[in-house]
């Protein structure tokens, strides 16, 4: 199984090579070569099956001989043996003929933790193998950060630096990355919004001196690892309703489209899904595309789905690299279209986009109340981001084909706006009912690439 750049000038890596780089040295993503498929015995077999054989049977075919089967299930097992409910990913009914993937019983509560548990562990056997340290930064708008911390806080063969929009993540995603005390664990408060530590992040990928002078991994859904784990529980939840031989659909709250990005890998593998649908808050830019085919970046509004205040939506290049036929000269034209702010799909990719995403759009409003007649109507208490998919879901929900909708992330991460929206203050569980006592380490730093490059080398120089 080789992996492939979307721009087409790097060279074909390994699964073990791509996850331990990132970002491809020409500035793009990595994608298999080829996706490899499963036929519909292999997929009804998976029904009855415990979530890490289902990720074993789902992954194994992408990871090549980077691990054995041996190897690989261990590290499958250890990597959901902490989360809080035996299903890992359970689904619940919401009503006729819809569903919710409840993806927040890991560690920091949110869907992140599917990935980065696992990769976690992925990077720590490769890199203890092969006897090698690496630096991972990763950009966050607050759960991939809470996430990667608690996944490689106190790693010897790891520091890890995470830059988070400052002010602009709820006071339970910050606490969760600046209340670690491990040394090797650093949360940086950046001056701007996402898209600017993303954007930072990208930068430090292709400065190749820092790049590889502090050997820089990258554990955002730039990562391939993290794409291929979240296509597990796509296959868990639609085989638990009936697939192979009956349809689904799913609705995906999405800010970087990696997410869904899984979800159509999923299809491609061959799971029968019906429809993917994009759920978007007032950040809208996905939407937009797909209504109109421009692609066009505008100001970052806050919203009370922070995790989801993104523009600029890295994994789309992806989605954008199939459309266009594969072909990276295209997607290297459009990306750099992009740094001057946006750029026009042609019709014959908007096509292709759109026989697999829908998309709808939710206002600030619409989510307030979705959380409000959840909880009235189907009894469940819902965090604004999967309330912005519930909402999109109900619109577009179809009498034949059942509607799974992902709940990304546990009410009680976003108190303030569950609060405003039910009256009810969710609280945290019992092993994290201390986080507002312990004490925070953070750094505030600037929107500017020199100055993060300085204190990161810094860091590992200590
Ligand atoms: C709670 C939550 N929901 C949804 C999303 C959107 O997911 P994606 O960025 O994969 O589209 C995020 C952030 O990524 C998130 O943290
Ligand atoms: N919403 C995310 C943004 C980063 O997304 P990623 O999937 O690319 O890591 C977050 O919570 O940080």
């Amino acid at each position: 199984m080789r992996y492939i750049s979307t721009r087409g000038k790097a060279p074909a890596l390994s699964f073990e090579e791509a996850m331990l780089s990132g970002l491809a040295r020409d500035g793009g993503l990595y994608v298999p070569e080829t996706v490899p498929t499963m036929s519909e015995a292999e997929i009804r077999a998976l029904r009855g099956l415990s979530y890490e054989e289902v990720a074993f049977r789902v992954m194994r075919p992408f990871v090549g001989d980077t691990f054995t089967d041996e190897t690989f299930g261990d590290l499958i097992a250890k990597a959901y043996a902490g989360f809080g409910h035996a299903a890992r990913a359970p689904l619940v009914q919401l009503a006729p003929n819809h569903f919710l993937l409840e993806l927040f019983h890991g560690p920091t509560l949110a869907f992140k933790d599917f990935a980065m548990q696992l990769i976690g562990q992925l990077f720590e056997e490769a890199l203890t193998r092969r006897g090698e340290r690496v630096t991972i930064v990763g950009a966050t708008s607050g759960d991939t950060g809470s996430a990667a911390i608690e996944a490689f806080k106190g790693l010897d063969a790891v520091d890890v630096f995470i830059l988070f929009p400052h002010g602009r993540v709820s006071e339970v995603q910050r606490r969760q990355m600046t209340t670690p005390t491990e040394d090797n664990v650093h949360a940086l408060a950046i001056d701007g919004h996402f898209d600017d530590a993303q954007a930072r992040l990208k930068d430090m990928f292709n400065d190749f001196t820092f790049r590889d002078d502090v050997r820089l991994a990258g554990v955002n859904s730039i990562n391939w690892a993290r794409v291929l784990a979240q296509v597990v529980y796509y296959f868990s939840s639609a085989v638990s309703l009936g697939a192979p031989d009956r349809k689904v659909s799913f609705t995906v709250p999405t800010g970087n489209f990696g997410d869904i990005f899984a979800g159509y890998i999923a299809k491609k593998m061959g799971l029968p899904i019906d429809r993917l649908v994009v759920a978007t808050n007032q950040n809208d830019i996905l939407h937009r595309c797909l209504s109109s085919g421009a692609y066009k970046t505008s100001e970052v509004h806050p919203s009370i789905s922070p995790s989801m205040d993104i523009q600029v939506s890295s994994n789309f290049e992806r989605a954008l690299f199939d459309a266009y036929g594969r072909d990276g000269n295209a997607v290297g034209q459009l990306m750099d279209e992009l740094k001057a702010g946006g750029f026009n799909v042609s019709q014959g990719a908007l096509q292709a986009l759109r026989e697999h995403f829908e998309s709808g759009r939710v206002s600030e409003d619409e989510t307030l109340a979705t959380i409000r007649q959840a909880k009235a109507t189907m009894g469940e208490l819902l965090c604004p981001h999967s309330a912005v998919g519930v909402k999109v879901a109900e619109d577009h929900r179809s009498t034949e084909v059942p509607m799974i909708t992902l709940a990304t992330a546990h009410p009680a991460k976003f108190p303030d706006a569950v609060e405003k929206a039910s009256g009810i203050r969710p609280p945290l569980p019992a092993r994290m009912a201390d986080l507002f006592d312990r004490p925070e380490r953070m750094t505030r730093v600037p929107n500017d690439l020199g100055a993060l490059e300085t204190l990161i080398r810094e860091r590992i120089a200590k």
